[in-house]
Order: structure tokens, then sequence, then C-alpha cells
């Protein structure tokens, strides 16, 4: 059995953070663990509040892990501040982490900054260069690289310079440009797409946490990058496709589409 851990906020509604992401290990078979960073009070409309957990305390949960189990593969979502950066790059670094997955969470789709504005040169400066992949999305991508970008050459762009920030690959997620979103890979060398269908849906809460774990869980289970990110793709697209409505705002994708042998197995 392969073992997938993450290292991100708990979200009260079960939309994103460590929730998405151990529906989205069970979903792919694979033996799911979590570092809590921080936990938010949060449902579909938006964030509430969100209390970190003393760096002490993340820094004992990873030693919890790696001194007993052999991870096959390691997420990274909300990490809110430097200070808590520093703390897990170094752990992380320590214990030789392999298969490292990271998801620069800044702000939620609600707008609540899950990210101070200071530490994202410690993000760029101490974890970029540790990574297996990066994540960003449109905004995150532009804001690391100093580039506004408005289309797939910026994209591109953009993947170039995150990548002289050491990192083995960036995949920048083309979900909020205009038109069919495609995703770009950027190995050093190449650059790979990989195209979706946009669909119209206001329930994708949590498509970044659930994208970024389902490459961590592929990778868990060998496949390259390229075929780990083509997979999460498939994946990420059929989740949102099924989609549905909870509560009064922004709805979760649904992680276990793939085992509803039909539409009224809710
Ligand atoms: N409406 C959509 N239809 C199809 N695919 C989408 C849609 N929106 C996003 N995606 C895909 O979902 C994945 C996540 O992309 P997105 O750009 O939404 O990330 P994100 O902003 O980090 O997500 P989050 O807001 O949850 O943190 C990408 O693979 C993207 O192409
Ligand atoms: C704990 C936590 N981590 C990540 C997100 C980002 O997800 P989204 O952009 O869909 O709000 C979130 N809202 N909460």
């Amino acid at each position: 059995m392969k073992k997938v851990l993450t290292i991100a906020g708990s979200d009260s509604s079960g939309g994103a953070g460590i929730q998405a992401d151990i529906k989205t290990f069970s979903a792919h078979l694979v033996y799911g663990m979590s570092v809590i960073t921080s936990v938010t009070a949060q449902n579909t409309k938006g964030v509430l509040a969100a209390f970190d957990l003393p760096k002490e305390f993340i820094e004992m949960q990873i030693r919890a892990i790696y001194e007993d189990i052999d991870v096959d593969a390691v997420k990274i979502g909300m990490l809110s501040s430097s200070e808590i950066i520093k703390t897990v790059a170094k752990a992380l670094t320590y214990y030789n982490a392999k298969n490292i997955v990271l998801d620069p969470v800044m702000v939620s789709k609600s707008g609540f900054k899950l990210l101070k504005d200071e530490a994202i040169s410690t993000l760029v400066e101490d974890l970029i260069p540790i990574c297996t992949i990066i994540t960003p999305n449109i905004d995150e991508a532009s804001l690391m690289a100093g580039i506004k970008i408005k289309n797939i050459e910026d994209v591109e762009r953009a993947c170039q310079r995150i990548y002289e920030f050491g990192a083995e690959n960036v995949l920048i997620k083309g979900g909020h440009l205009d038109g069919e979103p495609i995703d770009v890979l950027y190995d050093g060398k190449d650059f790979t797409y990989f195209k979706g269908k946009r669909i119209i849906s206001k329930n994708t809460h949590g498509t970044g946490c659930t994208l970024s774990s389902a490459i961590a869980c592929n990778l868990a289970l060998s496949y390259s990058i390229v075929d780990a990110v083509k997979r999460s793709k498939e994946y990420i697209q059929g989740a949102i496709e099924n989609s549905f409505s909870i509560g009064y705002g922004v709805g979760p994708i649904d992680h276990f589409f793939r085992f509803r042998l039909n539409k009224n197995d809710e």
C-alpha cells in the first residue's frame, strides 16, 4: 500500500484543504496521512477565521510520521507564515522527503488570505528548491514570477521564471484564464500542455487542493511526472463534472465519482 502525506490547513466544511486531500487519497486507494498547519472555520460561503498551530507542534507531527513510516509522496497546501514555511522546509529536508508536490495556496476562492504577503519570498527561497513539482494557479504564478499573465505565452514565461527558483517541474493551472482550461507543465526543457473541457459550475471548491493531491498519489504510484499530471487532470475533470451543491455558496467537487454506479448513489 502506497503512503501519501498532506501538510495543509483544515477546512471545516470538507471541500478544500486536508479534507479534500484525504478524500483524494482514498479515491486513489492509497493510505492517507495528515499534518495540520492551521485550522480554518470555513463553509461554502467563505472563511470566517484561521488559527495557526504552533510551529513546534507542526514539526512534531512531521517527526511522528517520518520517524515511523516510509512516506511515498507528500503534498503541501496552506502554510500561512514564513515561520511555518521554514519549519516544514527544514523538516522535509532533514527527513530526505521524496515526491514533494507544492500547491502554493495564497488566497481562498472566497477571497480570504491564507498566506501572509511577506511570506511569499520565503516560499520561493526556502520551499520551491526542494519540490518535485509546484502547481500555482494564474494569480499565484503572476505574483511569484512578477509577470502579468494574460495568455499562454505569458504562462510559458512564468513557468520558466518559477523553474529558475529551483523546482524540478512547474505546472501552471489555467482554470482562471478564459477559454478551455489548459494547464502547462515545464521541466526545464520541454513544455507539455494538458487541455481540459471547461465545465460551467459554481461548485469548484477545492479544485487546486484536489489536483495537487492527485498528482502526489500518482507519483507515489510510480507514474512519471507527465503521466501523473495527465491522470490527475482526467480525475479533476470528472470530479468537477460531478460537482454538487451543499450550503449556499461554492459547493464541493465529487472525489468519488468513479465509484458511483449511477447518479442516484448519493
Ligand atoms: N470550470 C472548470 N472546468 C474544467 N476544469 C477546470 C475548471 N476550473 C478549473 N479547472 C481545472 O481544475 C484544476 C485546478 O485549477 P484552478 O485554476 O481552479 O486552481 P486553483 O485556483 O488553485 O484552485 P483553488 O481555487 O481550489 O485553489 C486545473 O487542472 C484546472 O485546469
Ligand atoms: C484550508 C484551505 N486550504 C486551501 C483552500 C483553497 O481552496 P479554494 O481556493 O477552493 O477556496 C481553502 N479554502 N482552505
